[in-house]
């Protein structure tokens, strides 16, 4: 680790799955800093969804510690990490009978923003991903894409400490990738940390700081770009995309 500022989220995860006969993740250790962008990536089946879950508090199996802020977070503790996290997740949550307006109107209350940073924020928002002229129809009719960027509208209004994303550039078309990058870098000037998941790994690789692959349920590699083209044995020039056929076929396990 060449940084040493203290995590702003940390979790230590022994064993997480859907029963306790067989855990799907074991041994995985993962932080993100403020202003720091980490992304899982891992093949398909490899764990992802399921650690996010779990970091979600919505796994039947759970074994872990999380740190908020260098505290370990405790059940019934009255830190203020949950109101400091927005999920914004890979399948749309959408109200069926509220339109796109009244649902930003219900996350702004939510926290409690005031009216005016409200306005502000989702004209904003609603302008950047070109659904200002649907903002009075309803999400449960729009496309895929814009059901995601829906999302990501209500995710951004939020302006939490810290974004956990699953999958957020599938569905997308490329100017909404770019709107999303740029939204980000925002977002990362601002202080916020992001953990995403992703199998898009040219978007990663020029989105992210680091890195956690996953691979059957366990960290292959995790690390800067640097760090994971060294761990997979390749180049200097080396694309993301390179070290994660290189580690998923090898297969070592490591623990941040
Ligand atoms: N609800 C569930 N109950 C039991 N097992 C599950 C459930 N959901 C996923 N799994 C299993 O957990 C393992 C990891 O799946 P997970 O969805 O976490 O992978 P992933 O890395 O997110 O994959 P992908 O890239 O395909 O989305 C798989 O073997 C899968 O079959």
């Amino acid at each position: 680790m060449t940084d040493n500022a203290q995590p702003l989220y940390r979790a230590e995860v022994d064993e997480a799955g859907y029963d306790h006969d067989g855990p799907i993740i074991r041994n995985i250790g993962l932080s993100v800093r403020s202003g720091e962008r980490v992304g899982l990536i891992g093949p398909n089946g490899a764990g992802k969804s399921t650690l996010m879950k779990g970091l979600l508090g919505q796994l039947p199996h759970w074994k872990a510690r999380i740190y908020w802020r260098g505290e370990e977070e405790k059940q019934g503790g009255n830190s203020d990490m949950s109101s400091s996290i927005a999920y914004i997740p890979e399948q749309p949550i959408l109200y069926e009978r509220m339109t796109l307006w009244e649902h930003l109107v219900l996350a702004a209350a939510s926290i409690g923003l005031p009216e005016e940073q409200f306005r502000e924020r989702a004209d904003k928002l609603l302008k950047r991903f070109r659904l200002y002229g649907n903002r009075h129809e309803y999400p449960i009719k729009f496309s895929k894409g814009m059901q995601q960027k829906t999302m990501l509208i209500v995710g951004f209004l939020l302006q939490p400490d810290l974004y956990l994303v699953d999958e957020p550039f599938i569905g997308l078309d490329p100017g909404a990738v770019l709107e999303l990058l740029d939204a980000l870098e925002e977002e990362r000037s601002r202080g916020a940390a992001v953990l995403l998941t992703t199998h898009v790994l040219d978007s990663a690789e020029r989105l992210c700081d680091r890195f956690v692959l996953v691979h059957d349920g366990g960290a292959a590699a995790a690390g800067t770009l640097e760090e994971i083209r060294s761990a997979a044995g390749c180049g200097p020039d080396a694309r993301l995309f390179d070290c994660f056929h290189r580690l998923t076929a090898q297969g070592a396990e490591v623990r941040e």
